[in-house]
């Protein structure tokens, strides 16, 4: 039997219709759904994984959302601190925008059922992380805020179809018309006048990972396949304290940064405070500053862990169960022991170019969550600004979704997608060694060689997509050349004002990704 590759018509086993398709069932799918289905829309979710395998599930720490003047806090003060953390690369427009619907957005889910953690006078409890100056992160059963988004959302009665990948967006003359999806019964065709893609992050990029399997940038290839503008890719946040355990890969546990917002410090394997000095944050710093100062302790050092002590926190078992049984599986006590630790792919900061509605410039393509790239982060997220994008970006993108109810559909030319790829540990190995916390023109030159080569074969659908992020990121880093945010280059230390713009990926007329920064064009990867 011949593999089917880019151009094949598939034999089509189902078909369905629907006003909106959601493609994702985490905090921004779910969100979207309940709101398009609460102002009338006929939605149908589809998820490739199961009900669990979302980075949402995931989550810890919580979700930044502000508080009030009398909690020490403001929309402007949650603003300022967001575009701090974004290194001169947020739209403060969209932080604004996004940071000021924080509190309905959490009334909303609290009315689904979602119940977040209190202090002994019944507010809700707020925690601290790196970045943030108050303490405005709410947060659910201790570190497993995640789980009861996920929950809550779950709950709200919204149908999803999981198993269920979405390998093209299909489009005539300019326009969505819908998805064509693989299901264990075959290739189906989904015909619907919008479609939003809340397909999560590209953490599999890399060997070491917070995120879930499924976190292979589906969507940034699907949007760059249908036309859509793909923005800041190189920015890939590092979390600084993933537990390290020797030869480890694959997902890894994170060790959340709210332990740190509690007490606890960083050491190196000499015990030196390594932090005091570098921000004024010290150990709360911003994510991309922390993780670069492990990064060079590692090099100087010649080690490669770091070490967390949260000898401090007597209550860290009841306050952080997620991360004591994590810590408990590799035979830590972190009541007793210090934590090793190392930094590890998180985050993807940058992606599918979408406005503050999830509208990307194809009509009738809408993308939120971590795919989506609104302006929020910049070149570094604030930490627990996804979840409050999540919800706020993916309740709207519910309401876009009204405008296109009606729209003609044209005919679309339904075949497969290329599926030409890099084998997965092949790039992931890549990808760390030459695309990680620190990056140079030599070591992304070898990346944008490698991906340029892939070849066609068996229909591999993730690959293919990592292996498009991956000529994205390494021509959109090559072009970068300064260090800004959680893109560092060894060879440019410095931040450049003339660069302090976002870099803008898409396909040209040949089918080539054209990285294009203030209009102009930058770099050329074939993929
Ligand atoms: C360990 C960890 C801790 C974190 N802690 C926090 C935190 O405390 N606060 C915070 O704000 N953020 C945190 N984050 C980040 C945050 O959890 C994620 O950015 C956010 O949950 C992403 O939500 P999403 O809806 O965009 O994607 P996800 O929750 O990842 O969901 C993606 C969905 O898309 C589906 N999918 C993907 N591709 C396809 C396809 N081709 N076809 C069909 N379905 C597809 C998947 O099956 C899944 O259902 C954390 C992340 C991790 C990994
Ligand atoms: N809150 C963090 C994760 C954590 O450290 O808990 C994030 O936003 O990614």
């Amino acid at each position: 039997m011949t593999s089917p590759v880019g151009g094949v018509e598939p034999s089509i086993g189902w078909e369905a219709s629907a006003d909106l398709v959601v493609v994702g069932g985490g905090v921004a799918g779910l969100s979207a759904a309940i709101s398009a289905a609460r102002r009338g829309l006929r939605v149908l979710t589809v998820a490739k994984g199961a009900p669990a395998d979302t980075a949402t599930q995931y989550a810890q720490g919580g979700i930044a959302v502000p508080g009030t003047a009398a909690e020490g806090d403001s929309v402007e003060s949650h603003v300022r601190d967001t575009c701090e953390a974004g290194a001169g690369l947020c739209d403060e427009d969209a932080v604004r925008s996004i940071v000021a619907d924080g509190p309905s957005a959490l009334s909303l889910l609290e009315s689904f059922g979602a119940v977040f953690d209190r202090g002994v006078d019944g507010t809700r409890a707020r925690t601290k992380e790196g970045g943030h100056r108050v303490r405005r992160i709410v947060h659910a059963g201790g570190d497993a805020t995640g789980a009861e988004v996920q929950r809550a959302l779950g709950n709200s009665g919204q149908a999803v179809l999981y198993g269920t990948s979405v390998v093209r967006v299909l489009t005539a003359s300019g326009e969505v018309t819908g998805v064509l999806a693989s299901s264990s019964a075959g290739y189906g065709v989904i015909h619907a006048p919008a479609v939003l893609l809340a397909t999560g992050g590209l953490g599999q990029l890399y060997s070491c990972s917070t995120n879930p399997a499924g976190a292979t940038a589906d969507g940034i290839a699907l949007a760059l396949d249908a036309g859509a503008e793909v923005a800041d890719l190189e920015f890939v946040q590092f979390h600084p304290t993933v537990l390290f355990t020797e030869g480890s890969t694959g997902r890894r546990p994170l060790v959340s940064e709210a332990v740190r917002g509690e007490g606890a410090h960083l050491v190196d394997l000499s015990g030196d405070r390594f932090m005091t000095g570098v921000h004024p944050l010290g150990d709360l710093a911003p994510r991309d500053v922390v993780s670069r100062a492990i990064a060079e302790r590692l090099h100087l050092t010649g080690t490669d862990h770091v070490l967390l002590d949260a000898r401090s926190i007597r209550t860290f078992h009841a306050r952080f169960p997620t991360v004591t049984a994590a810590c408990f599986a590799a035979g830590i006590d972190p009541l007793e022991q210090l934590i090793p630790v190392a930094p590890a792919a998180h985050y993807s900061c940058g992606g599918v170019a979408t406005d503050v509605w999830g509208r990307t410039c194809v009509p009738g393509l809408l993308a939120a969550g971590e795919v989506a790239r609104t302006g929020l982060h910049g070149a570094n997220r604030l930490a627990s600004n996804s979840l409050l994008e999540g919800l706020v970006v993916g309740e709207r993108a519910g309401i876009a979704a009204v405008e296109r109810r009606g729209a003609r559909l044209g005919s679309a030319d339904v075949v497969l997608p290329s599926t030409a790829h890099v084998p997965r540990t092949v790039l992931q190995n890549l990808m760390s060694e030459n695309a990680g916390v620190v990056r140079d023109a030599d070591g992304l030159d070898a990346v944008t060689r490698a991906v340029s080569a892939a070849r066609e074969s068996e229909p591999v659908w993730e690959e293919a997509a990592l292996t498009v992020a991956a000529t994205v990121l390494a021509v959109a880093a090559s072009a970068r050349e300064e260090s800004r945010g959680c893109h560092t280059r060894r060879d440019h230390p410095e931040a450049s004002a003339a660069r302090g713009t976002s870099t803008r990926a898409s396909r040209n007329v040949h089918g080539d990704i054209e990285i294009r920064s203030i209009g102009e064009l930058t770099g050329v990867g074939r993929q």
